[in-house]
């Protein structure tokens, strides 16, 4: 009785999946993945994505540069993101793109590890003295529930990678910004956020610590962080939005466990049900080169437009608190 009732079961979700699968495949959703936009949208700009080498980030980075962008890729482990850069370049050049020599300038790859103040300052430092001019700036990279670990500077690594090292860079670079002006940054968080609560008594987690809470957290703080900063930066003609990328198959739930047994079941769910990176970096891309959000600041959004924030998520007293504890944390000096 039991193995039919397990055997009906996944033949269902098997059903499922294939139905799904066949309307992936007809379906709008397909129709976003072939990519749009004019191929000389973006030239002249230059664009820099935290976390480049994979999942959203790569996708982000492989349409900008068809979208005619110099990419600078900020990635934390230096080899896997030489690698990925030659395949984009490869792949720039099959598309009928710049030829190999011509895409070196294109696309640079430079170290970043969010995980450490120390990388975040050199990092800027260098790219402050190289780069004439920074159009767009994403904040893409992340870390997903992963165990209780710490920082290089001891902060708990969700809330240290998500927030506090994409808060510092931003700052480091805004000056760079506003001279490109107009120029835009993009902040990726996710609608989980929902779940997350500022508790400034123990932003370090050091009292409990709950992985799925703690990456909330961070992506709520990526919210707030997003509209202290719109705020911030009215009249300059440099604009901040976020965003959420629905659910997209990449490596970012690495940290999960899932038992063997279930994995077949989870790779066809999440084939059938998740989005592509490249159709869930869409709003990344919508949000750093789309005419339709010049001048937009301080918004959500989620496939390609704007969604309603929870009160939690606008609370104005809560981002300024957040902004001015983070600026200690990093060591910010007024
Ligand atoms: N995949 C999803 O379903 C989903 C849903 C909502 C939000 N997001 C967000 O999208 C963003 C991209 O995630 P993804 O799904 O492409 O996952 P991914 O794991 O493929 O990409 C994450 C990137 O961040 C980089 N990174 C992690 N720690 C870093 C550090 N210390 N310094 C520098 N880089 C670091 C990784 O090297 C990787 O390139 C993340 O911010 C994530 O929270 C993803």
């Amino acid at each position: 009785m039991a193995v039919a009732s397990v055997a009906a079961a996944l033949l269902a979700a098997l059903g499922g999946a294939l139905w799904l699968a066949a309307r992936r495949f007809s379906g709008p959703r397909n129709q976003r993945q072939q990519g749009g936009g004019d191929p000389g949208l973006m030239h002249g700009k230059t664009v820099l994505i935290t976390g480049a080498n994979s999942g959203l980030g790569r996708a982000t980075a492989a349409e900008l540069l068809r979208l005619g962008a110099r990419v600078i890729m900020g990635c934390r482990d230096r080899a896997r993101a030489e690698e990925a850069a030659g395949q984009l370049r490869q792949e720039l050049c099959q598309a009928g793109g710049a030829g190999p020599d011509g895409t070196d300038g294109q696309l640079v790859v430079k170290e970043l590890d969010l995980a450490s103040l120390r990388s975040v300052r050199a990092f800027c430092q260098e790219l402050l003295q190289e780069e004439p001019r920074l159009d767009v700036l994403i904040n893409n990279a992340g870390v997903f529930h992963c165990p209780y670990t710490k920082t290089e500077d001891g902060f708990e690594m969700q809330f240290g990678v998500n927030h506090l090292g994409h808060f510092l860079l931003t700052n480091l670079l805004l000056g760079l910004l506003k001279s490109s002006a107009p120029s835009r940054i993009v902040v990726v968080s996710s609608k989980l956020y929902k779940y997350g609560e500022i508790n400034f008594e123990d932003l370090n987690s050091e009292q409990s610590y709950n992985k799925s809470f703690c990456y909330s957290r961070s992506k709520l703080a990526n919210i707030l962080f997003t509209r202290e900063l719109a705020r911030r930066l009215e009249g300059t003609n440099v604009t901040v939005n976020v965003l959420h990328p629905g659910i997209v198959r990449t490596n970012l739930g690495r940290h999960i466990h899932i038992p063997l047994l279930a994995r077949p079941l989870f790779n066809l769910v999440s084939w059938a049900f998740f989005k592509t990176p490249l159709e869930g970096a869409q709003t990344s891309i919508y949000l750093a080169c789309s005419p339709d959000v010049e001048g937009v600041s301080g918004r959500y959004f989620g496939d390609c437009k704007e969604e309603e924030l929870l009160p939690k998520a606008m609370d104005e007293s809560v981002a300024r608190k957040l902004w001015d504890i983070s600026e200690v944390m990093v060591g910010i000096l007024k």
